[in-house]
């Protein structure tokens, strides 16, 4: 929980208390349904908690925004930034039922009331976002096919809307295609080793209703 402190100092009792609670609850459900490696729960807060904050290093959601997490796992990135924006809402999906069934249960036990799960492929989501947000789920063609149409048509950030993917390693080949795409450090923000070679795709996408 330092770590996180250490670079988010302003949190808030309430979230400070959810952030503490994530140990526990993750720890807990792990052992009934396996969605996180032991090896990642030891690092629970450096692997998963602070990664997805690294998109709250980069945009401050307004509140009212409406975000889409894709392939959300055991709920990385969705369940940090529902705690570190809790006037946004978050739908969380996954195809695989039993993860779906952890989140839900961390999201019980945090009392979050910003987040909505849903069970699917995110090809038969169809809802509108702000911002799609993911990570570790697919190559970005794939992931640019899968949600289509799923932006909002109004832009309430100084950026435009679009998609914030945490992505590890060479993305040169990957984003080619994409001549507005943008990717950040987080080395830039966090100076853990482990974020090294880790970086924050923005790719801003037009709304097409
Ligand atoms: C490598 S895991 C990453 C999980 C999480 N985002 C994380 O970083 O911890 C990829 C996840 O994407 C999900 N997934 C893959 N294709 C999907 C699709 N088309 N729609 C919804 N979820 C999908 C898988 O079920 C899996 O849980």
């Amino acid at each position: 929980m330092e770590l996180i402190l250490k670079y988010f100092p302003h949190l808030t009792e309430d979230q400070i208390t959810k952030f503490t609670a994530l140990q526990s609850l993750y720890e807990d459900w792990n052992l009934k349904i396996n969605v996180v490696s032991r090896k990642d729960i030891e690092e629970l807060y450096l692997r998963h908690v602070l990664h997805a904050l690294g998109i709250a290093k980069f945009i401050s959601f307004n509140n009212g925004s409406n975000i889409l997490d894709v392939g959300t796992g055991g709920g990385f990135p969705g369940i940090p930034l529902a705690i570190m924006f809790p006037e946004c809402s978050f739908h969380l999906v996954d195809s695989i039922a039993k993860k779906i069934k952890v989140v839900d249960e961390v999201v019980e036990g945090l009392g979050l009331e910003n987040v909505k799960t849903t069970n699917s492929r995110v090809e038969d989501i169809h809802g509108h976002y702000d911002f799609i947000i993911s990570r570790a789920v697919a190559a970005m063609p794939t992931f640019v096919h899968w949600t289509k149409g799923k932006i909002a048509k109004d832009q309430k950030h100084t950026i435009k809307n679009g998609i914030l993917y945490l992505k590890g390693g060479d993305l040169e080949e990957e984003l080619k295609d994409y001549k507005n795409v943008m990717v950040h450090n987080l080395s830039d923000y966090f100076t853990e080793g482990f974020y090294e070679t880790k970086k924050l795709v923005y790719l801003p996408l037009k709304y097409k209703g």
